[in-house]
Parts: structure tokens; sequence; C-alpha cells
């Protein structure tokens, strides 16, 4: 326990905004909206640098987008650091106790038993649902493709991310691609808009004084997360049916290999504490891989393709090594293999992540002191209880990192990493579906460029901060359909 005279004194060699005698900086939070969000705290960082302290009434925060003190926190191991913020929990009537949002023994032995879901070898039976689904989506966005008319891309991308983590990590087929409309899609988006609204003010922080300054508004994120739930349950249903009916989970592959589980099968059959997962257990998880799964990949994609269309050397660099690696043939299949070797179009992948992390900002509720060292601060204490708000976006922004910062470079990466780059986060709890989410980008950048050419028409793009980023104008660009190289040369 420390006194407040205590803490005061354990932070005083950081700097930070003027804070008013009781309440604090609370005043800095009139001017935060989703949309000034990034550009507020960038004047933040610029007045007073990345390391900051700030009390909001009693509670003592640490915003940091600074590189040396985010690396040692992120990769501690210890599990008084590994405890998400309390503004998680805002997330929790539609997350419950699911992966994101669990801590302690119950978060370690989720993320011990779904890890494995991710392996490399189920990963590699995944990626000819990554291949097939990515056609869909060539074929729908064929229609926008004249040439001349701008649309928002983002749409079609989501579609196909939902199809893809539906049918990979729950093996189920939800047919979002087909669909007229994603009402889940539709629930995700409005229901994360309240959500991070909500972020930002310190009333509506609290669930009370939301119910009563805003029935209506909670009465909608109420009935959003009720049809997201019932999206979930049954998606949780149809596979039991499967599985009941075939067995899946004796089967074996055509080389009579043992099927790997994948995420719900593992869940439907694994034991915590000796006693099968209840029914809401398993629908939490559900709930969080579905959104976790889609509308990050979604966000990132939206972004990626945005940039490329805006940037023709990159987007000729690339089909250059789309055409050399898998060739012109859009038949066949690809293979993780071919996708392995897409090293330039990592880069490119990468670079729309430093400069748009799909996973803006992180925090956590620190539940013992945290000790740090800083070659500008020397070694330090945040005492226990203080709340850490992390800016990856900020941080893999900053000029002090990254040279012409704001530039889409994705040569940077070609050379070395540096470390002020965490865009899946980092230490034990990093992002579990990071390998996934490059695959699957990989598949679906390089269907998508192979087969039209990108161009630059539409609105600019306006990143706002929901839970994911997004973009207030959405992604518009165009498209043409690309001719062969080989009908160019007749
Ligand atoms: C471009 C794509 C993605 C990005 C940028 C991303 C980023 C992140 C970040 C920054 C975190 C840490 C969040 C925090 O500390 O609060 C995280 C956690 C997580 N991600 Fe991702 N993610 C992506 C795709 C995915 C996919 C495809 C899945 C599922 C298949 C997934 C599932 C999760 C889960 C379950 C967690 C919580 C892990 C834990 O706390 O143990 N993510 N992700």
């Amino acid at each position: 326990y420390w006194s407040q005279r205590k803490r005061r004194a354990a932070v005083a060699n950081l700097p930070g905004p003027y804070c008013a005698p009781l309440i604090g900086a609370i005043y800095l939070m009139r001017n935060f909206n989703a949309k000034s969000f990034l550009q507020e705290s960038r004047k933040h960082l610029a007045q007073l640098g990345a390391l900051q302290r700030l009390w909001v009434f009693n509670r003592l925060v640490i915003m940091s987008s600074d590189q040396e003190f985010n690396t040692q926190l992120l990769a501690s191991t210890e599990s008084s650091c590994l405890v998400k913020h309390e503004l998680y929990q805002l997330m929790k009537p539609w997350l419950g106790n699911g992966l994101l949002l669990s801590s302690g023994r119950q978060w370690q032995q989720r993320r011990k038993i779904i890890t494995p879901t991710f392996h490399f070898g189920i990963l590699e039976q995944f990626v000819e649902v990554f291949d097939q689904q990515s056609n869909i989506c060539v074929q729908r966005l064929a229609e926008q493709a004249d040439g001349k008319t701008a649309f928002d891309v983002h749409s079609y991308v989501c579609a196909a991310a939902l199809d893809i983590i539906a049918e990979t990590a729950m093996g189920t087929k939800i047919y979002a691609q087909q669909a007229k409309r994603t009402p889940y899609a539709d629930a995700v988006h409005d229901c994360g808009a309240i959500i991070a609204w909500r972020f930002l003010s310190i009333y509506l922080q609290n669930e009370l004084l939301f119910s009563l300054a805003h029935p209506l508004l909670k009465l909608r994120q109420s009935k959003l997360i009720n049809l997201m739930h019932e999206f979930t349950s049954n998606v949780i249903e149809q596979r039991r049916r499967a599985l009941q009916q075939q067995q899946l989970n004796d089967s074996v592959d055509e080389l009579g290999c043992k099927r790997r589980l994948a995420l719900l099968d593992v869940l439907l059959q694994s034991r915590i504490d000796g006693r099968p997962l209840t029914n809401e257990e398993i629908r939490e998880e559900v709930d969080t891989f579905m959104v976790a799964g889609h509308d990050t990949t979604t966000s990132a994609l939206s972004f990626c393709l945005w940039l490329i269309s805006r940037h023709a050397e990159v987007q000729a660099k690339l089909l250059a090594e789309i055409l050399q690696l898998l060739g012109e043939d859009r038949s066949g299949a690809v293979s993780m293999r071919q996708l392995n070797e897409l090293k330039y179009m990592e880069c490119v992948i990468k670079e729309t992540l430093r400069l748009y992390p799909s996973v803006p900002v992180v925090g956590r509720t620190l539940q013992a002191d945290f000790k740090y060292t800083h070659s500008k601060f020397g070694a330090g204490v945040i005492p226990a209880g203080s709340e850490i708000i992390m800016s990856l976006i900020l941080m893999q922004t900053d000029a002090n990192y990254y040279a012409e910062p704001e530039l889409f470079k994705p040569e940077r990466f070609e050379s070395s990493q540096s470390s002020a780059y965490a865009p899946f986060s980092a230490g034990p709890r990093n992002c579990v579906g990071q390998k996934f989410a490059q695959l699957e980008m990989k598949m679906l950048l390089a269907k998508l460029v192979r087969e039209f050419e990108l161009l630059p028409l539409g609105a600019h793009i306006e990143p706002v901060v929901s839970i994911v980023l997004r973009s207030a104008t959405g992604f518009q660009l165009g498209m043409r359909r690309r001719q062969s190289e080989q009908a160019k040369n007749l």
C-alpha cells in the first residue's frame, strides 16, 4: 500500500500535464472524441514527451508511447503486469471472460489450451480456406472494377474475413460473402462505436451513470450484444451438431493423418479443472475470436489496400513479386510455402500496421509495483494500482524512432526492424492470432493485387479510434481488372 504522497514522489521524475487539486487532469478529456483522439494525443506527446504521468482524481495514469518503457512492461512475465486496464470491462457484457479480457489463472488455463489451435500445422490446413474465400472476394469485387468509380472496399474485406474466421477457427460456414446484409458485422461496428465513445468519457465509463444519462443508447447496446450472442450461439450449435453427426474429432485426413482440431472443436472437448467448459464459457471465447479474428484483419487490409492504391511504385513492386512467385495462372491454389516467400508483401503489411495498427492503444492495471529502467529517467518504480495506457500508434509514428515517420515506405522493413514496433503487442499477452492474420492478409492481398489494378479514386482516409482503428471516410478506391501479361504481349 502506498500513500498518496509516496505515489506522487514515485513518479515525480516523469513529466505530465497540469493536474488540478482533487480532480487532476480530467479537464483534458473534454477535447477527446473518436476523431480528435489521435490529434490530441500527438499534441500532448509533442509538449511533454513519450512517457508521462497524470492524475484523474486519485487515479495515477501513465501514458506511454515510449519504446523503452513499453518494451519492458509488455515483456514482463509477472502476472501482476498482465491484467488488462479497467476500461476493458466495458466490453465484458459482450465478451465475458474470453481470452482478451480474462486474467490470472483463468486466462493462463485458457491461453494454454487455445495457443496450440493456432499452431503452424493447423494454419496449414486453414490456407485452403483462405484461398477459396479470397477467390469469392475477387469475384465480388469484379462487379465494382469498372476502372472509374470509387467505392469503399471495407465491407467486401469484412465479409471475407468473417467467412474465414468462422470456417477455420469455428469449423462452420456462415456465407457472409453470399449474403446481402451482414447484421453480425454491423452490430460489431455499432457496438464497438458505442463502447469506444464511452472509453473517452469518464462518467460514461460507469455502467450506472451510462444507463441513467443515455437509457436509449444503453438499450441499443444491450440489443446489439444480444444479437451478437445469438449469432455466436448458433455457430456453436451448428458445430456441436456436426461433431455429433460425423464424429469429426476422430476423423483422419486423406493421407491418414489425424486431423488437427480447430479452436471450437477443442473448446467443445476440453476439460479445465476436471470438468468440460460450460456453454457460457465456450460462447465467451467464440465471441472473442469472432470479433478479434475478423475486425482487426479487416481494418489492416482496408488500410493496406487504400495505401497501395495511392502508391503506384509500391503496387508495381508488389505485383512483380506476386507474379514471380505465384505465376499468372489464377486458377491454381496458393500454398502456405508460397505465401511465406512473399517477402516484399510482408514489408507492405508491416508498414501498414506501423502507420495504422488495428489496435492502436492497449492498457494494463498494475497489480504490484513495476520497476523499470530508462536512459533518460533512470531507474524508477510505478506503484501498484497505477493504470498504464500504451499507445502503439504514437510509438510507431514517432520521429525519434523512425525517419520520416508519416511516409508509407515498406522498404524501411527490408533491412532491419526497430524495436518501437508492436502492432500485435508483445510478451505473454501478445496476439494469439498473429500468424493466422499474416497468412490471411497475404492471401487476400496476393489475389486482389494480381487480379486488379488499385486506383487512387475517392476520398482520403480519416483514421478514427473505435475499438479497432477505422476511417471516418471509409476506404475509397477504384479497381480495374488487369489484363494478363500474355494478353498484353499479343
Ligand atoms: C492485423 C490483425 C491483428 C492485429 C493488429 C491484432 C492485434 C492484437 C493486439 C495489439 C493484441 C493485444 C491486445 C491487448 O493487449 O489488449 C491482440 C490480442 C489478441 N488477439 Fe489479435 N490482432 C490481429 C488479429 C487477430 C486474429 C486474426 C485473431 C484470432 C484468430 C486475434 C485474436 C486475439 C486474441 C484472442 C487476443 C487476446 C490474447 C490474450 O490476451 O491472451 N487477433 N491482438
